[in-house]
């Protein structure tokens, strides 16, 4: 009975949750009709497109910057007026990219997303605000745009673009800024704009760099880290690529590929080689004629959101709870923390650990073990038998439990004979915060 009554409850909070953000949505979507009948020239409606025909009194007072510019005027300001932009992923590239379309006037700004606002997204994705942790990133991005310029049309869409519904979606815009964080859904936007006949801005940022990395390499930012002003640099030259199509000037990077470092500061521009005949989206006797399964093709879900991987049985997993019994009853034991040493600056469980990376296991396992069996050795006083008979424990920790298993499977099978027994903590330094120390940082 209980049981129910807790459902009940959480499924009305659900609820109350949504109207919430729906009355948001619709006050905004109000708010921004209101204002469109004072700011809007008069319009010609050709099909599904709308034309302008000239600015208003408000449009020349606020773009008059950019208008007094010969290589865009006035042509170029009602060019952007009349057209679309889509802009897919409101993250660090989002941002920058949407509020800068937003701020020079185009006319309809779309924004997809399926992700909600997180506290660790602040630190790069500029448009969101504290307030608005846990509420859909698309919305708070229009949001952000609508207080700088509500005389833009701004449409979010709170959705995972795939292929059931990008090209109905990507059909009503005009160009395509590509802010997104997975390889599965760059392939997908690039067939789905190749198709639709869209021009597609595309964008990549990690680290210190606005390049797309290598695919053996291919990380994310929640993984690789990423300093908060470098997707700004991309997102914002992405929006000046996306205007310079919208507004009819000669865009730069068709057949060009931007590199920049961050850390030493430098762009290099690459000439990309031109379109294949044989390609089999683009040439001449193309062979992908509809969308496909991207994640399928790549191998790699479109979101980069990490699953959690199960590799070792459950006698070789200890929960967190567990660890800290362990450490309370004092029961012998190694901590081997496989995380970056720049991360165990952020934070470390209350035990002494050995830190051993975990890329260090793939590149040598022989070395890395045998420094383990020193440190259980010199534990042990040279033997793996405890005093009352039993084998010591080596427990394995990493951020979330993922490293920690592949480091555990591939040492299990080194150490096979050495009677060390080797466990992981579930769900890493994640479940220590959920289970164990609701004080203790995540990141
Ligand atoms: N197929 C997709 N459809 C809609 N949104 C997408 C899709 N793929 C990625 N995104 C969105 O693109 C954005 C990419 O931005 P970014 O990498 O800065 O954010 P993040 O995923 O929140 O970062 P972090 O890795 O720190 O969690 C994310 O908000 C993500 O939800």
């Amino acid at each position: 009975m209980d049981v129910t009554v807790k459902e009940l409850q959480s499924e009305l909070a659900e609820k109350e949750e949504e109207i919430r953000r729906l009355k948001q949505l619709l006050n905004m979507r109000e708010d921004q009709e209101e204002r469109l009948k004072v700011y809007i020239s008069p319009e010609v409606d050709v099909g599904d497109k709308t034309y302008h025909e000239r600015l208003s009194n408000a449009d020349i007072s606020r773009y008059s910057r950019q208008l007094i510019l010969p290589e865009f005027g006035v042509t170029g300001q009602i060019k952007l007026k009349s057209s679309s932009v889509l802009v897919v992923g409101a993250g660090g590239l989002g941002c920058p990219a949407a509020i800068y379309l937003a701020a020079a006037g185009v006319g309809k700004l779309g924004v997809v997303d399926y992700d909600e606002v997180e506290l660790s997204n602040l630190h790069r994705q500029i448009l969101h605000t504290v307030d608005r942790v846990g509420v859909s990133k698309s919305l708070s991005v229009a949001q952000s745009c609508f207080r700088l310029n509500p005389s833009v049309l701004y449409i979010p869409y709170q959705l995972q673009l795939n292929s059931t519904n990008a090209l109905d979606i990507i059909k009503s815009y005009d160009v395509v800024v590509d802010a997104t964080d997975n390889v599965a859904t760059r392939y997908l936007l690039n067939d789905a704009c190749v198709l639709a006949n869209k021009p597609l801005v595309s964008g990549s940022a990690l680290r210190f760099e606005g390049q797309p990395p290598p695919p053996e390499t291919v990380t994310n930012c929640s993984e690789g880290g990423v300093l908060g002003v470098v997707p700004g640099i991309i997102g914002s030259l992405q929006a000046l690529e996306a205007i310079k199509i919208a507004s009819g000037m000669e865009p730069s990077f068709c057949q060009r590929l931007l590199l920049f470092d961050g850390l030493d500061g430098t762009f290099r521009n690459i000439k990309l080689r031109s379109r294949s005949k044989s390609c089999s989206v683009c040439g001449e006797k193309p062979t992908i004629l509809k969308l496909i399964d991207y994640e399928q093709f790549c191998g790699a879900g479109a979101t980069d959101k990490n699953p959690d991987l199960h590799v070792l049985s459950d006698s070789s997993r200890i929960s967190a709870k567990e660890y800290a019994s362990m450490l309370n009853d004092r029961v012998p034991h190694v901590l081997l923390d496989v995380r970056p040493a720049v991360e165990l600056d952020i934070c470390k469980l209350p035990h002494p650990a050995l830190n051993i990376p975990f890329p260090l296991f793939n590149k040598n396992i022989s070395q890395v073990a045998s420094q383990i069996m020193q440190v259980v050795n010199d534990q042990c006083h040279s033997t793996t038998e405890q005093p009352d008979g039993s084998t010591i424990q080596v427990v394995c920790v990493c951020r979330r439990g993922n490293d920690s298993q592949l480091a555990v499977d591939l040492l299990q099978k080194k150490l096979l004979s050495t009677g060390v027994n080797l466990v992981d903590i579930r769900g890493g330094l994640y479940s220590w915060t959920k289970q164990v120390d609701a004080d203790f940082p995540t990141y």
